[in-house]
């Protein structure tokens, strides 16, 4: 960032609120800490030839946007949809001698930190694997106990969700959940889906491969009633049938997965293509503010090429 100020002016010194100092170069006097940018503009646009006051506002538009975000982390470069494998919860129980459940119950703190910090930061949606298809096969109990949760957890958050702002949305085979947590999961895209803030998008009984069974057969089922042509089947109709057409950010740009492991594990498949994948060492419930800001400076490193 370079300016050239006219004349003999005092060092321009910005002082932002997450503690970057931006100085303006090549002027004398003693300096003139500024507090908030807008000041600067404000003070010293009429010293500015108008190419550098343009480029000044620009500046501080993009400090002011960035007030809220970690330092290090920049809101032009953050993705805008997080995709999220909430792994370890089990893990991090049995570490500390306690039954399943409080893992599961403790992955759900860490889930709140961190959709309110995709909402404070301005990350447009976040898609969470909370139930595959394969967890059907886990012990009944834990089954039934991680319903109840899901259940529990979606109703508790219902007023905060209109509040903030935030439209959920579910993805997977929701026919074979508990009827209540069905009507529950219905009622609650129904009352959000004008929201525009964010979007959670809550993957339950959901699996890569059966999106894309799902979107086959729909798609077979329109050539069969003559809606299309086999020639229109292409990668937009497809994503068009998959269910992530309740977002208009399908692809995420960036995959955390927790715990250590290095797989997808049967997660978004086709929108995965080109997202940029993070591993934590961490465990879903110890993954916090911290952990989510390295995921995202990691991120923010990468120059993506989409194979170009
Ligand atoms: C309200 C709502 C949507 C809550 C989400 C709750 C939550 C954290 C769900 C994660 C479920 C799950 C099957 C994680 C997989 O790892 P694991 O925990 O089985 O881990 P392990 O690898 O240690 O066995």
């Amino acid at each position: 960032m370079v300016f050239c100020l006219q004349s003999s002016l005092p060092p321009l010194i910005m002082h932002v609120p997450n503690r970057r100092f931006i100085s303006v170069p090549h002027v004398s006097s003693p300096p003139l800490l500024i507090n908030r940018p807008l000041r600067a503009t404000q003070q010293h646009q009429h010293l500015l030839v108008p190419e550098e006051e343009q480029e000044l506002k620009c500046i501080n538009a993009a400090l002011i946007e960035n007030d809220s975000l970690p330092l290090g982390l920049r809101r032009e470069s953050l993705p805008r949809h997080v995709a999220l494998i909430m792994d370890g919860n089990r893990r991090w129980a049995r570490l500390r001698g306690l039954p399943v459940g409080s893992g599961y119950e403790a992955g759900v703190k860490s889930l709140r930190t961190i959709v309110e910090l995709c909402c404070k930061w301005g990350i447009r949606v976040l898609t969470i694997f909370a139930f595959s298809t394969d967890n059907w096969f886990r012990p009944e109990v834990e089954v039934e106990f991680l319903m109840s949760l899901f259940e529990r957890g979606l109703k508790e958050e219902m007023e905060s969700f209109l509040r903030e702002n935030i439209r959920i949305s579910v993805i997977g085979d929701i026919s074979k959940l508990p009827k209540s947590l069905e009507e529950s999961v219905i009622n609650l895209e129904e009352a959000t889906k004008n929201n525009s803030r964010f979007q959670l998008i809550v993957a339950v009984s959901y699996s890569g491969q059966y999106d894309l069974v799902q979107a086959c057969q729909r798609i077979a089922m329109k050539v069969k009633d003559g809606l299309i042509e086999l020639d229109d089947v292409n990668e937009s109709l497809i994503e068009k049938e998959l269910e992530t057409n309740c977002t208009e950010f399908p692809y995420p740009d960036l995959l955390i997965r927790t715990s250590g492991e290095l797989r997808i594990s049967n997660f978004m498949l086709w929108q995965l293509a080109y997202s940029e994948l993070f591993f934590a060492q961490s465990l879903w419930p110890d993954f916090g503010e911290a952990e989510f800001i390295e995921a995202l400076r990691s991120f923010q490193r990468r120059r993506r090429r989409y194979g170009g």
